[in-house]
């Protein structure tokens, strides 16, 4: 299975946050999700793939180059969804439109105009008056427009409504039928990701948790449930998080043959439980 993107022990620093030593793939053929609460480093993460930051240590190869030796191409070859809006605000979609072809050698108005339409955009709107949603449907039909094999997208699904957020998942869908592509997303809606993504990666706190196979990760875990006089009976140190109450406990916990005792109600855990126990950990008992 070939990498599109390789990170190898990514450190970037700013003030008062570092991202840590990070190292993950992205995979030719595959979606991969970007999960982690605010402030994780997400789209630090994001901007340093795009170069839009310098890192200070480790390296990043796309398409088997780094950007100092080719980013124009790497830059072409990937199609950038942003949550800041890079386009001129006084133009119109058209007008936008002609400039930013321009930079791309594969630009294809045929693709543009499809998803002008296929999105109710009109390209004789101005930027400044589209809405938030509007906004991040025009950053994506042209992120589109010009064939990339790489998307990359930091939160595409905010401000956008549930119908839409639905649509866009089957246009990411229908773009990796196409097995030369790839495509890497941050978002918050995690139960959105887990219908549609292959591999998820997981940042706290500037630190990677994991980056792996979606149903590897979540086989790794399970929910138990159970009274609380019984938990004193688990490992603690398979605990990754727990929530406590007067009467019983619901822990996330590493999967282990043990479970099977009849006096825990063992589950399946969510991604999100699975991001919810790991933010939360078993130091924070809080009652529920
Ligand atoms: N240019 C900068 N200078 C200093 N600190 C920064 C800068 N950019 C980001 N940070 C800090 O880095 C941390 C991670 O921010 P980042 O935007 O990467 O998180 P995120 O996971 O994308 O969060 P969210 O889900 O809220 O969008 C935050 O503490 C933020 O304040």
């Amino acid at each position: 299975m070939e990498n599109i993107v390789e990170v190898r022990n990514v450190t970037k620093r700013h003030d008062q946050f570092s991202l840590n030593d990070i190292s993950l793939d992205i995979k030719k053929g595959f979606i991969t999700g970007l999960i982690g609460p605010n402030g994780a480093g997400k789209t630090t993460l994001i901007q340093c793939l795009m170069q839009l930051i310098h890192i200070d240590d480790g390296q990043i190869s796309l398409f088997g180059k780094s950007h100092q030796e080719d980013t124009v191409n790497i830059k072409e070859r990937i199609g950038f969804v942003y949550d800041e809006n890079y386009f001129y605000e006084d133009f119109t979609l058209e007008h936008n439109k002609r400039i930013v072809s321009m930079f791309y050698k594969q630009w294809d108005d045929k693709t543009f105009y499809h998803y002008l339409d296929r999105f109710k955009l009109s390209k004789h709107q101005k930027v400044k008056n589209l809405s938030k949603g509007m906004k991040i449907k025009f950053s994506l039909t042209v992120a589109l427009s010009h064939h990339p094999q790489l998307i990359i997208m930091d939160e595409p699904t905010s401000g956008l409504d549930p119908i839409f957020r639905r649509e866009l998942l089957d246009i990411l869908l229908e773009i990796i039928q196409d097995e030369n592509k790839a495509i890497f997303f941050s978002t918050h809606m995690v139960k959105d990701l887990e219908q549609v993504a292959d591999y998820i990666a997981f940042l706290n706190e500037g630190e990677l948790v994991f980056s792996d196979e979606k149903d590897a990760i979540i086989d790794r875990y399970a929910i138990v449930k159970g009274h609380k006089d019984d938990l004193n009976q688990l490992d603690r140190s398979s605990i990754i998080g727990i929530k406590e109450s007067s009467l019983g406990f619901e822990a996330l916990l590493l999967n282990q043959s043990k479970l099977d005792d009849p006096q825990f109600v063992v589950e399946k855990p969510s991604l999100e439980d699975i991001m919810y126990y790991t933010v939360r950990g078993k130091h924070d008992d809080h009652s529920y």
